[in-house]
């Protein structure tokens, strides 16, 4: 979801383009454009740095001046979860899987608490979802929605179909690594350069006080890492928007075919421009995290590899085979909902989750902020949706 304040940014400008007042009267929202927007409010929030609960909901477009000039349109029908008798079936507890999934979203599953002072926010996963944990659970998960892997390594419908979705980039780094470990062939390693802005006068004094190794060393959300290691066959995810008009969007997930020096080449996995050949090049990046007095500039691919990939960044992926890699329960608002709202069927949904104390479960974290869509009043119908 994108945060309220910059929707109020766009309302600007055009009130501002369209010479119209931003105050008063006369003021109409966006310039008095149309403006279409589609998104769901169960889904996770903009990810706010040390953020409570109440500067999370206060991100959401509904906390927005802009909010009293919306009208809602719902949709009513899951397209993801195409018509089968899989997903119409009975799934669990009375519910079809479709019904289960926005349950979930909504908060309204019954939940229970483990700890004393702690919200009943825990719900239980259907047995059918559930992986048998091993001493090594992340092999087993791999081995689960990846089987077959080394007769499949290099096929794109393989890989466009499947992956594995973890909170935290922790997991995900791990993940992508034992999967990268199992594919033939030698590994590229791709360095950044990466150097200190800063408009301070004390500029020159920040960069010798960051060296380059220090740099190197960060890793931020969202962010390609000072060291990519890929090889030819991997799956890539993209980072940023690169050329939307030939598929290269930020999220856009494509097979490595050749690995140069200055540019990769991959194949997009799935949507619009599926199978099309396109080339990546390196970008300056610019990073401005709080904790520093300086604006990071890393030159990278703006690319990680994507076997496994973190819940928030897999919002918009439609996927067959679907891992959610639980060694710890999920942190934010939807996250849950989330996660396993990516697959096509329940039969391509794997859940592998460990309590606090390390022992395979049933049980699961869900967080649902209510107060996100407690505003959604619906003010009209589609029949699309
Ligand atoms: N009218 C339609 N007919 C058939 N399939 C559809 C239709 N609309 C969407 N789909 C399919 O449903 C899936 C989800 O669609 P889409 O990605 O547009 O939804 P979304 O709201 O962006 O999803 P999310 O936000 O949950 O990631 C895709 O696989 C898409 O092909």
């Amino acid at each position: 979801m994108i945060h309220r304040l910059s929707f109020e940014e766009v309302d600007r400008a055009l009130c501002d383009i369209m010479s119209i007042p931003f105050k008063g009267p006369d003021y109409r929202p966006f310039g008095g454009k149309v403006v279409l927007l589609g998104g769901d409010f169960r889904q996770t929030l903009p990810v706010i740095p040390d953020a409570g609960r109440e500067d999370s909901v206060d991100s959401s477009l509904t906390r927005s001046y802009l909010w009293n000039f919306c009208m809602v349109l719902h949709l009513s029908q899951n397209m993801r979860l195409l018509p089968n008798s899989i997903n119409e079936e009975p799934f669990f507890d009375g519910m079809s899987f479709a019904e289960w999934t926005l349950n979930v979203g909504n908060g309204s599953i019954p939940g229970r608490s483990f700890h004393v002072n702690q919200p009943a926010d825990w719900i239980e996963i259907p047995t059918q979802l559930l992986i048998e944990p091993s001493d090594d659970c992340l092999s087993t998960i791999a081995a689960v929605v990846y089987d077959a892997f080394a007769e499949n390594y290099y096929s794109i419908s393989y890989l466009a179909e499947r992956s594995i979705v973890t909170p935290t980039n922790q997991n995900v780094l791990e993940l992508n690594d034992h999967m990268l470990a199992m594919v033939p062939g030698s590994v590229r390693s791709y360095f950044s350069c990466d150097t200190v802005h800063s408009d301070s006068n004390d500029a020159a004094a920040i960069s010798s006080e960051y060296p380059t190794e220090f740099l190197n060393s960060l890793s931020f959300n969202g962010y390609p890492d000072h060291q990519i290691d890929l090889k030819v066959f991997t799956p890539i995810i993209l980072l940023r928007n690169l050329n939307p008009s030939i598929g290269l969007c930020n999220g856009t997930r494509m097979m490595v075919v050749y690995l140069g020096h200055y540019v990769i080449r991959a194949i997009i996995m799935g949507g619009t421009f599926d199978g099309k050949t396109v080339a990546i090049p390196r970008i300056v990046l610019s990073i401005n995290d709080y904790r520093w007095p300086f604006v990071l500039k890393r030159r990278q691919f703006p690319v990680r590899l994507c076997y496994a990939m973190a819940i928030n960044k897999s919002q918009r992926q439609t996927l067959q085979h679907v891992g959610v890699y639980l060694l710890k329960p999920v942190f934010s608002h939807g996250q849950l909902y989330v996660a396993i709202s990516r697959v096509k069927s329940p039969a391509g949904l794997h859940f592998l989750i460990l309590n606090e104390a390390g022992i395979p479960s049933n049980y699961t974290r869900s967080i649902v902020y209510p107060e996100t869509f407690s505003e959604l009043e619906e003010s009209a119908t589609t029949a699309l949706g």
